[in-house]
């Protein structure tokens, strides 16, 4: 596009985009309630003694919030920010640069800190604990450790596995946060606040509609808005009514539950393939040609929390609303188990 009218903007990035929606403060921040209260007071404290607040780990399902929160614990705190991930730190001396060059009480985010590779790991122990670090310069005989101190500082890590973090490591955090899904009001407010922020209005059924498909979390709350916001525009008169997105989000995939595609190819394996279950999660993965990961921590997670599912030491199996959802009889079997 040469020389274009500067009205016709390509479409920002979906980065910018989230950019646009994240809440800037703890005020501004919506659900989470014991979390957002207890921050609030650990801040505080941190605030009034002049000191680094104790390491955080955020934990839970992807979309909840855990960046946002990171970022927001950092500005309260009045203290820089420096984001960095597990994946992305590959040598010891990665790290080490960091934090080395970190200020006072500035908060360093490790976002997937379940992916931190063990050598990178063993740097990080001696850094929360005493805020040192001890290198190895040189090789051979002529190796020595050196032990640099460093400045006091808030490690923010966030994971949506908090069953892959090494005891050592989750018994530094002392302040370890599990986010909860969010409630249907909650997500009702959010809904309502970005499509004001998009300058697209919703009524109240309009806004509510989409809160409750989606799936107890933000970050798909924000998509099917925009989504229902580009369906309103086009197909609508640019108001956001029950009946508009509840047109949109069918046309999408998003059923009744706020389930999408790979919710129900989940649901539908286990009860056509396997009778109701139980089946093992290696089983799935290969059958859905989806990582045990995603299945994990993404797919299970919600349709857990919803009791679509249960989880047996023998393996997953649906519970009497996911047959109703899915509008099939469960085989003989499984409906004396549900009586
Ligand atoms: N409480 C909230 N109120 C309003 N918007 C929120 C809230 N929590 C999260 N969001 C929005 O949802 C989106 C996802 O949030 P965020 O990136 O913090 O999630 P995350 O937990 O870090 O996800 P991941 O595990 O994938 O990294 C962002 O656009 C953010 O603005
Ligand atoms: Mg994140």
């Amino acid at each position: 596009m040469i020389d274009a009218d500067p009205t016709l903007r390509p479409e920002p990035l979906p980065e910018d985009n989230d950019r646009a929606l994240r809440p800037q403060g703890l005020g501004e921040f919506i659900g989470q309630a014991e979390a957002r209260a207890n921050l609030r007071v650990f801040i505080e404290s941190a605030r009034r003694r002049g000191e680094a607040m104790d390491h955080t780990l955020f934990h839970g399902p992807p979309g909840l919030g855990k960046t946002t929160l990171a970022q927001i614990v950092a500005r309260e705190l009045g203290v820089n920010f420096r984001m960095t991930s597990g994946p992305v730190l590959a040598k010891a001396g990665d790290l080490a640069a960091i934090l080395t060059n970190l200020e006072a009480r500035d908060v360093l985010f490790i976002d997937e800190i379940h992916r931190l590779n063990p050598a990178v790991e063993e740097v990080l122990y001696p850094a929360m604990e005493d805020f040192e670090l001890d290198l190895v310069i040189g090789e051979g005989p002529a190796a020595r450790t050196v032990r640099i101190e460093l400045q006091p500082f808030t490690l923010v890590g966030a994971t949506t596995r908090m069953g892959l973090l090494t005891t050592p490591l989750r018994d530094r955090f002392g302040i370890p946060t599990r986010l909860q899904f969010y409630t249907i009001d909650e997500l009702f407010e959010i809904v309502s606040r970005n499509a004001r922020k998009l300058g697209a209005p919703a009524d109240d059924a309009g806004a509510r509609e989409i809160a409750r498909r989606a799936r107890g979390t933000p970050r798909i709350a924000g998509r099917l808005l925009r989504r229902v916001v580009d369906f309103a525009v086009v197909e609508g008169d640019g108001t956001i009514t029950r009946e508009l997105a509840d047109g949109a989000l069918t046309r999408l995939g998003v059923d009744q539950l706020g389930l999408d595609g790979a919710d129900r190819r989940y649901l539908r394996l286990v009860a056509e393939n396997y009778g109701g279950g139980p089946v093992g999660i290696e089983t799935m993965s290969a059958a859905l040609s989806e990582s045990r990961d995603a299945l994990e921590e993404v797919i299970e997670p919600y349709l857990l929390q919803q009791g679509l599912i249960q989880r047996t030491p023998r393996g997953r199996m649906l519970a009497q609303k996911a047959w109703t959802h899915l509008g099939i009889a469960p085989p003989k079997s499984q409906s004396d188990l549900f009586g």
